[in-house]
């Protein structure tokens, strides 16, 4: 066992615990998923108007208004809408401040760069009146008059039928220029298609987005008039990218919270809403939606989060190793064990050196051994590590919490084969600005009102582990797993130096190239490994 001797370990009952004292969350005890509503509130909907497809736009032209569930409408005062609504990228930012704030005038700036259509908000105000601000103007199309407004939200269109229907058949003549709307503090959901009379003539704010866009679409078809047909298809095979985007970012990735509505059903009864992480979408823009909505094309989702917060299978440690606790007698594996056959596509196997190699991890661990996962690129290192976890986790109890520190250019990857070859354990990805992983450690890492973890892995970056080691030092993990782990060769780096004095029961460095240049750097990692047997 690599734990080591001065890491802080909190003896604190037998649940795995934060002990960090510094933690920036201290002060967000009040963040309950069944009782106390989040501070932070996206666009809910009024439910005091229902819509009914055959009222003229000009009844229905304000959106907000609109039920999803029209048959379940009933009068509800407004929610508040949130002050201060930020759009952030789901990419780390390598100079990311504290704060992780940017000025409206960097905004400017990036927007000049950008070479898509796309108007791009990053921090915007919303004042208290009712009217609807224009997050972003996504794109546009030639649609039929009138298909506009909140029958064009997908969920509209998917229940009732798309109003532009038969678009194709028009002639060009027939048509108006519509432009497909991301408003303020609602999801992309609730995106509606909008025209230039329409937003002109309604109380809608931001209008100058509008404006913007059509500026550059007519330097876009003054381009488009000149430049070379490989330059245009190579713009428009962008366009399509950009669609398949808009469309992920209408998908529910994950449900993480939960909350009974202020607004009733129409027979009077109290109903749920869910907190939403969506697809390819930051933590930070997460929004509370219906259930009736959500239940609609993604009950999945709904069941899944249930499954998650009624697990039994969450890390304590007794199970983890922490305690000093014999580890139980290695027993070889002589097929892929059912528990990794993957549900998707069960006639996926584990390669016979990777069954061989999860032996191995296992033998190791059961001698508490730290090791090092050397195969050579491409062989599935990742998969034989996640079957090490899983393994440890249906064979062994273990349930974790494991850290697993990965390069950024490999979490998707990383991902997606925890989804399929271990679906069972809670896996969450711990990255994003300051925003979205406060809603990350509120929502997902760790139970409310508690210092209680409940998640089986965490996924992170070298980045925020590094930005955030004071919180992430504060458990006792189970395992640490250091992905493209030759950068621990210097044992001087920040990197080396933040996770040296992390409490883990049992490494794991996986590496390509374990040996690059000197035998020094291969010590290194040894001693990371066994700091008490191998001294640097
Ligand atoms: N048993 C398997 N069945 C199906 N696909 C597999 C299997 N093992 C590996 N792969 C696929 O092979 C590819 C490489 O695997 P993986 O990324 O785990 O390798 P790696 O050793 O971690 O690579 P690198 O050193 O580049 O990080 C992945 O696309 C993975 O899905």
């Amino acid at each position: 066992m690599s734990s080591d001797d001065d890491a802080s370990v909190s003896t604190e009952g037998d649940d795995a615990v934060f002990s960090e004292k510094s933690d920036p969350t201290d002060s967000e005890e009040e963040n309950s998923e069944e009782s106390d509503p989040p501070r932070r509130r996206k666009r809910k909907l009024s439910s005091d108007e229902s819509f009914s497809s055959d009222d003229s736009y000009k009844k229905k032209k304000k959106r907000k208004k609109i039920q999803k569930k029209p048959a379940k409408a009933k009068s509800s005062p407004r929610t508040p809408r949130p002050k201060d609504v930020k759009k952030v990228v789901y990419k780390e930012d390598e100079s990311e401040s504290e704060e992780d704030e940017e000025s409206e005038a960097d905004d400017a700036d990036l927007l000049e760069d950008e070479d898509t259509l796309m108007t791009e908000v990053s921090t915007m105000q919303v004042d208290d009146s009712n009217a609807e601000t224009i997050e972003k103007v996504l794109k546009h199309r030639e649609g039929i008059p009138g298909a506009i407004g909140p029958p064009t939200t997908a969920y509209n269109v998917e229940e009732k039928g798309d109003p532009n229907k038969g678009v194709e058949d028009k002639n060009q003549s027939e048509l108006e220029r519509q432009f497909l709307i991301k408003w303020v503090g609602w999801s992309h959901l609730h995106n509606t298609w909008e025209s230039l009379k329409s937003l002109n003539g309604s109380n809608v704010k931001g209008i100058k987005k509008l404006e913007n866009y059509i500026k550059k679409l007519d330097e876009l078809e003054f381009w488009k008039s000149r430049a070379d047909k490989e330059y245009i298809e190579h713009y428009d095979c962008e366009q399509e990218m950009n669609d398949e985007l808009l469309d992920e970012y209408k998908k529910v990735e994950r449900v993480i919270a939960h909350q009974v509505s202020r607004e009733k059903n129409a027979v009077g009864e109290k109903v749920m809403e869910y907190l939403i992480k969506w697809a390819c979408l930051p933590y930070s823009d997460c929004t509370w939606e219906d259930e009736g909505l959500i239940q609609q094309t993604f009950s999945q989702k709904i069941d899944e989060y249930y499954t998650r917060i009624n697990s039994k299978t969450l890390p304590n440690k007794i199970n983890a190793g922490m305690l000093s606790k014999r580890r139980p007698k290695f027993t070889k594996l002589d097929e892929m064990p059912d528990y990794l056959r993957p549900i998707s596509n069960p006639d996926m196997e584990l390669r016979d050196y990777q069954l061989e190699g999860l032996n191995w991890l296992l033998h190791a661990w059961s001698r508490e051994n730290s090791c090092i996962l050397a195969d050579e690129m491409g062989l599935g290192k990742t998969i034989q590590t996640i079957s090490f976890l899983s393994s440890l986790f249906h064979l062994h109890d273990v349930h974790g919490p494991f850290l697993i520190v990965v390069p950024l250019s490999t979490m998707t990857a990383w991902q997606r084969e925890f989804e399929l070859w271990a679906p069972t354990l809670n896996a969450v990805v711990y990255m994003g600005d300051v925003s979205s992983r406060e809603q990350i450690r509120n929502y997902e890492l760790l139970f409310a009102n508690s210092r209680k973890i409940k998640v089986n892995a965490l996924l992170t970056t070298y980045e925020i582990l590094l930005k955030d080691k004071a919180f992430l030092s504060g458990f006792d993990w189970a395992a640490l797993m250091v992905d493209e782990a030759h950068r621990l060769k210097n044992d001087e780096s920040l990197l080396y130096q933040c996770l040296r004095n992390f409490s883990t029961a049992h490494r794991l460095l996986i590496t390509g190239t374990p040996l690059q240049n000197s035998l020094k750097e291969l010590w290194a990692l040894l001693h990371f490994i066994m700091p008490d047997k191998l001294i640097l």
